[in-house]
This record gives C-alpha cells, sequence and structure tokens, in this order.
C-alpha cells in the first residue's frame, strides 16, 4: 500500500522506514528542507544513523496525491494549523493515523476532535491512533516494540495494526478505546517530565517508582474524566507508554526535566530543546481539566506552578510530602 507521512522528524521518518520495511510504499512531508535533504540523502535529519531508501517532500500535494492514508506525525501544537491546510488542498476522503501525543489546552480536545474541526465531512473517511511504548532512537534500530491502534472504527483498527506489525520488530494490538489510549498518550509526557525533574535534582530510583505508581493513578483520573475506560490506562499506551517513558534518557519530556531539575530555567530548557516536548502542553491541558472538572491531580498540579509559576523544585517535593496523610488509594 502507498502512504503518506506528515512530519519526517524523529517519528515520523522512523516510522516511514518501518512501514517500509513492511514493504510499503511512502513519502514523507516536511515544511523543513533541510529535513527533506536529509531523508532524500538517506539519513535520519535528527538521530544520528543512516536510514536509506525513503523519498520526501515539501510538496503538500504531491503528498496527497500519493496516497488517501496519512501518518499525522507532526507535534501537536502545529495539528490544528497542518489540518487547517491538508483539508484546503484536499480532494477525496483521507484516512487519518495519528501518531502524536497530546490534548489542545484551552479547548482540552484530543487530536481525533480537532481532526473533526479541522477536516470537511466529505473529506474524512476514518481516524486511528497508533500509540505505546516506542522511543523512535529505538525502533530505528529495529529493536522490539509493541503498540495499540485504537479507532472506533473497528475495521481501520485492524487495517492500521496489520500495516505496522511484522515480524521481526514491530507487533501492534487493536483497541476500541480511542478516548483511553489518546489520553494515555497525552499525560504520561507530563509525569515524565516529572520524571526527569526529580532525577536531575537528585532524587532516586525509590521515588521514581512512587511516582510511576501515583502518577497512573492520575492518568486513570484523566482518561475517565474524559470519558475514556479506566482499565485502558493498565495497558500499552498507559502504564507501559509511562514506564518507558518516565525512566529513559531517549525522551525528549524526561531530558527536559532532568535539566530543569538541575536548575536550568525552564524557558531556557525547551528554547535548547532540537525536538518536541510534548509534556509541558499536557501539564497546562491537566491543569485546565482540574480547574474544569474539580479532579485532584497533586502531581501535575505542582508541576504546572514549577513549569509556569517559577516554584522551586524543592518547594515542589516539600509540597508534595506535607500534603495531608490519608490511606493509600487506589484508582
Ligand atoms: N520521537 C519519538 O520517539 C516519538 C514521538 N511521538 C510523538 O510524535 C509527535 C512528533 O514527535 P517527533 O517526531 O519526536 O517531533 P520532531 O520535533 O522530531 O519532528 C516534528 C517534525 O514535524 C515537522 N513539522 C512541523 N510542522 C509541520 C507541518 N505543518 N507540516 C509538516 N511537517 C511539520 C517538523 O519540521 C519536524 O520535522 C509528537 O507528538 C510526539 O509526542 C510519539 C512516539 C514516539
Ligand atoms: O511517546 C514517546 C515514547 O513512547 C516519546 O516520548 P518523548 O517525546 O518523551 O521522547
Amino acid at each position: 500500500m502507498k502512504i503518506s507521512i506528515i512530519g519526517g522528524g524523529s517519528w515520523g521518518a522512523t516510522l516511514a522506514q518501518v512501514l517500509n520495511d513492511n514493504g510499503h510504499e511512502t513519502l514523507v512531508y516536511d515544511i523543513n528542507e533541510k529535513t527533506v535533504e536529509s531523508l532524500n540523502n538517506g539519513r535520519h535529519p535528527l538521530l544520528e544513523v543512516d536510514i536509506p531508501g525513503l523519498r520526501a517532500t515539501t510538496n503538500l500535494d504531491e503528498t496527497l496525491q500519493f496516497s488517501d492514508r496519512l501518518v499525522l506525525a507532526v507535534p501537536t501544537k502545529f495539528i490544528r494549523e497542518s489540518l487547517k491546510t491538508i483539508n484546503q488542498h484536499a480532494f477525496r476522503k483521507m484516512y487519518f493515523i495519528n501518531v502524536s501525543k497530546g490534548i489542545e489546552p484551552d479547548t482540552l480536545k484530543r487530536v481525533s476532535e480537532i481532526v473533526n474541526d479541522e477536516i470537511s465531512e466529505a473529506f474524512f473517511g476514518a481516524y486511528a491512533a497508533l500509540t505505546g511504548p516506542s522511543h523512535a532512537e529505538e525502533v530505528v534500530l529495529r529493536k522490539l516494540t509493541v503498540l495499540t491502534a485504537a479507532s472506533q472504527n473497528e475495521a481501520f483498527a485492524k487495517e492500521v495494526q496489520v500495516l505496522f506489525s511484522n515480524q521481526n520488530y514491530l507487533r501492534v494490538y487493536s483497541s476500541n478505546d480511542l478516548i483511553g489510549c489518546e489520553v494515555g498518550g497525552a499525560i504520561k509526557n507530563a509525569i515524565a517530565i516529572v520524571s526527569g525533574i526529580m532525577t536531575g535534582y537528585g532524587l532516586g530510583e525509590n521515588a521514581r517508582a512512587a511516582l510511576i505508581t501515583r502518577g497512573i493513578l492520575e492518568i486513570t483520573r484523566v482518561v475517565v474524566a474524559m470519558g475514556g475506560n479506566k482499565e485502558t490506562a493498565f495497558g500499552l499506551t498507559g502504564i507501559g507508554d509511562l514506564i518507558v517513558t518516565a525512566s529513559s534518557h531517549n525522551s525528549r519530556n524526561f531530558n527536559a526535566g532532568l535539566r530543569i531539575g538541575q536548575g536550568i530555567p525552564v524557558e531556557q530548557v525547551l528554547n535548547e530543546s532540537k525536538m518536541v516536548v510534548e509534556g509541558v502542553r499536557a501539564i497546562q491541558a491537566a491543569k485546565d481539566l482540574t480547574i474544569k472538572t474539580g479532579i485532584e491531580l497533586p502531581i501535575i498540579e505542582i508541576a504546572y506552578d514549577v513549569i509556569f509559576n517559577n516554584l522551586s523544585v524543592s518547594d515542589a517535593i516539600s509540597g508534595l510530602l506535607t500534603r495531608e496523610l490519608k490511606p493509600e488509594m487506589i484508582g
């Protein structure tokens, strides 16, 4: 099958290689000319590895002509604008496979809802989210990875499952809990930043284990508040993705947190990051959700104060430790 990839950064370029490995033909579209040139020269634009055999372009019309299957791999901050442009150039129904992870602050919309907002009904075929624990740094080296394809359209979830699965290094499960999968993938980034901050500040593995355990409970609350199934948070797209992102130096979110924990100003950390740190917007969105719904997310709320209100890391830690003592609530 022919598949177009929108966004040829760390993840988009890597997934193009997966699809090529699986015998499909891909065309990668990116607005950055250097990225496109690098891909056409067989070099990953960001991950210091060769990635031969890919074709890339800055021409959106060519990309939309190439295939009606579109992998969305641009940071969520740019998704709405990118979809508006795609809709202006569209000429037939399109089938979206979103691999970006985030929730829009203020509107609290998931990417599937942004697609609904921006793509005219006449051009909308189906939507799936492909998500789960998967650092591009490992997938590009064909290290074993397991993902979930979630869609309200069962046939399309299965199509995506088959497209990306292979018997060498990548297995995909399917799910019909689109909300749970989208929310888990977004909010784990918030907790991953906190994990980095704690590590940068000098806390150890005991603290990280506690963070992951209490963090998944906060993810569960957000999943439920947004209409997803609680159980989904305990699968690949929730706890699975949280474990890898909160404990890996491959993670952009963990690394950003690490530098913040070491005392580097938040703005400097974000400006200096060459790749997207989605967790900052996830923290903002989750904080907005606490205001709108009254759910309690103590870790994310204190992280919000560190990122947006200059709260020091030591004050954040004592803020958490001085909370009222209570029974351990699981759920
Ligand atoms: N890097 C990873 O290991 C993984 C990333 N993700 C998610 O995938 C999304 C993308 O992440 P990365 O690839 O890491 O980001 P990145 O920053 O490495 O690459 C993003 C690419 O999108 C391009 N872009 C921006 N606006 C565009 C537009 N309007 N049209 C076309 N291209 C555009 C940029 O030029 C850049 O090449 C994020 O939401 C991230 O959370 C998900 C799983 C793994
Ligand atoms: O979602 C990811 C891994 O599953 C990527 O996380 P980072 O953006 O923190 O690298």
